[in-house]
């Protein structure tokens, strides 16, 4: 019995790779392994903000967020996104729990205080209404794996006065496999995987060490969103973490293959 985590990113929600995602995670329960799946909604938050005539700032992957981006997370992210993957999910014999921070108080956030953040420059950033992650319930999420359900968790977080806050969905799926003790998390995002050349799908790179990632960031082949995933990433290996993965462009039993036959698909990354 395996203990995985699953993060989807947005963009792969809303594409036709979710149907073979919720059938590798059908899969996986159905192996008796624990799964427990987290997502993002970035790039459809930022189509509500465009619609709505609101800017996007993002800074070094992350988004700038005042109350009006807050609203629109809570609606995209927490909304749209999540009934969309627990519908999913139900499409293929998996029943899902959506839940978002505020819920059962399933994802404990406190504000994120100004700070220096790689690749945006030597001075402290205030991101607004951002959050680190301080906690899980993880006997809610014990309890309703026990009884086989996936609980599926929106990436945002609610501090102790009942604050909700943006947290990016990899630190969301990074720290819980922390907390877990995952043997295994499965980041699935739109590259299938970390490319050498971000315009060239086959320059996928297979293994990766918190080095190669220093040397990308530095000679610019590595930016936006592949930053903080990254950073995350290496942070929960340096802490022990059993095995992370980056993956993308998934066809049907690759999912699978990435969380039992770990190096086979996507960047595995090392420590
Ligand atoms: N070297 C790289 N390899 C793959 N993707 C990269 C790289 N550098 C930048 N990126 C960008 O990072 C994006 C993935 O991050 P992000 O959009 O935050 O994903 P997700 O929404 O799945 O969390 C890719 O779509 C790509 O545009
Ligand atoms: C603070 C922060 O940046 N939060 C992210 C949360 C959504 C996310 O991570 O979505 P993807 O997984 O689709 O990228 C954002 O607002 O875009």
């Amino acid at each position: 019995m395996k203990n995985v985590v699953v993060k989807v990113g947005g963009e792969v929600v809303s594409s036709p790779e979710a149907d073979a995602i919720a059938e590798d995670v059908r899969a996986l329960v159905e192996g008796f392994h624990r799964v427990a799946v987290v997502h993002g909604g970035g790039p459809q938050a930022s189509a509500l903000q465009k619609t709505l005539g609101l800017e996007t700032r993002m800074v070094a992957g992350r988004r700038y967020t005042d109350p009006a981006t807050l609203e629109v997370m809570k609606y995209v992210v927490a909304g749209k996104v999540n009934v969309d993957l627990c519908a999913k999910l139900l499409a293929h014999g998996v029943v899902g729990v959506g839940l978002h921070g505020a819920s059962g108080h399933v994802l404990q956030a406190a504000r994120r205080p100004p700070q220096v953040m790689t690749g945006a420059g030597p001075d402290p950033v205030d991101l607004g209404l951002v959050g680190d992650v301080t906690g899980f319930n993880l006997p809610l999420l014990g309890d309703l794996q026990e009884r086989g359900y996936v609980p599926v968790l929106a990436c945002l977080g609610c501090d102790a006065a009942g604050q909700p806050l943006n947290i990016n969905g990899d630190t969301v799926a990074s720290q819980l496999a922390a907390a877990l003790r995952a043997d295994a998390l499965v980041l699935v995002t739109s590259t299938p995987g970390v490319l050498r050349d971000v315009k060239d799908p086959s320059s996928r790179v297979p293994r990766m060490t918190r080095a190669d990632f220093a040397r990308g960031v530095a000679d610019g082949s590595i930016s936006g969103g592949m930053i903080p995933k990254l950073e995350e990433s290496f942070e929960v290996l340096a802490r022990g973490a059993r095995s992370i993965v980056i993956v993308g462009k998934l066809s049907p039993g690759e999912l699978l293959r990435a969380v039992l036959e770990p190096g086979s698909v996507g960047t595995v990354l090392e420590a």
